[in-house]
């Protein structure tokens, strides 16, 4: 069996392509969604990251505001950013790109935010109501996880899904997504302390990669016909991409997302997604 691949960046560019009509449509009544970015650092891969995201505000028509301070920057002075943009009219929506530099409270900024310009679903008030089955914005990569599934028909309800991770961004959050009764899955949250990860994963219907650590899943570990998603980012020596994949597996899986290529451009894309909605929501737009 060889994979079907699961193109990020196809469905991405439909999404994208969607939003920008919906732009149009808030222009015509005088409402100009704003996205605004804190960039704290010089990660390469979140400069990178976040040049991407005021590239698809260019393309789709949202207003940019970008804020960036050096590593050095203090708790403080990015508290003091984030206010202004609680504070400023233009900015619908912003992110703090995450990680920030050690010795900062990454938490305690999440907090500090407005829950209702949180455009990535990670304040605690926002992802308070996915636990509570209440409207929020989602978290990206996840929203963008279950987008791409559902563009290729892979079956959610009464899936066996392995997520193996449990950061902020993708593995605490994707699980509540899951198993909201509108997906129905049923979700195995594997980690790094998970006694026997292969067991768990050779009989998962989709497995979610999200650990970070090169080449974890391996063909033997996937169920002939899964559907297996690669979401963690290490780099070579050459700075190119390692997913935690490994590329045999792509004669096993009946779905793959590629990486690159496959759940990063989807995370981007439901960002703009939630810019939209929110710009939408506070017009009082229903669709
Ligand atoms: N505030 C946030 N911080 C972080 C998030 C997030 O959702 N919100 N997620 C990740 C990084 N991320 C978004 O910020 C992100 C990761 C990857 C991509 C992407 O398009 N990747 C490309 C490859 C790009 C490359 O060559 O390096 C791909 O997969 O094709 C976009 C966004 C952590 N931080």
């Amino acid at each position: 069996m060889t994979a079907q691949i699961l193109d990020g960046k196809a469905t991405a560019a439909a999404i994208k392509s969607e939003l920008a009509t919906r732009v149009q449509a808030l222009k015509a009544r005088g409402i100009a969604p704003g996205l605004g970015t804190v960039l704290v650092g010089d990660d390469v891969a979140s400069h990178k990251y976040v040049a991407g995201k005021h590239r698809d505000c260019a393309e789709i028509g949202i207003a940019s505001i970008q804020r960036e301070l050096p590593a050095t920057a203090t708790q403080e002075q990015i508290e003091e950013v984030v206010r202004e943009l609680n504070d400023d009219p233009d900015c619908t929506g912003y992110i703090v790109q995450l990680p920030l530099p050690k010795g900062i409270d990454e938490n305690r900024i999440l907090q500090l935010m407005d829950p209702a310009k949180d455009a990535d679903g990670l304040h605690p008030a926002n992802l308070g109501k996915l636990v509570l089955n209440e409207p929020a914005p989602l978290p990206c990569t996840p929203y963008g996880v279950i987008r791409l599934l559902r563009q290729y028909g892979v079956e959610l309800n009464g899936a066996e899904v392995v997520v193996v991770g449990r950061g902020v961004t993708i593995g605490r959050s994707i699980p509540l997504l899951l198993t909201r009764r509108s997906e129905n899955s049923t979700v195995t949250q594997c980690h790094t302390g998970t006694r026997d990860l292969s067991a768990h994963l050779r009989r998962a219907d989709i497995i979610v990669a999200a650990a970070g650590v090169p080449h974890l899943i391996k063909p033997e570990d996937v169920k002939p016909g899964a559907a297996v998603l690669d979401v963690g980012v290490s780099r070579d020596e050459h700075g190119k991409i390692v997913g935690d994949v490994h590329p045999g597996v792509r004669d096993v899986a009946a779905w793959i997302s590629p990486n690159p290529g496959g759940v990063g451009p989807m995370t981007r894309a439901m960002l703009v997604a939630n810019v939209v909605d929110a710009a939408e929501a506070a017009a009082g737009v229903t669709r």
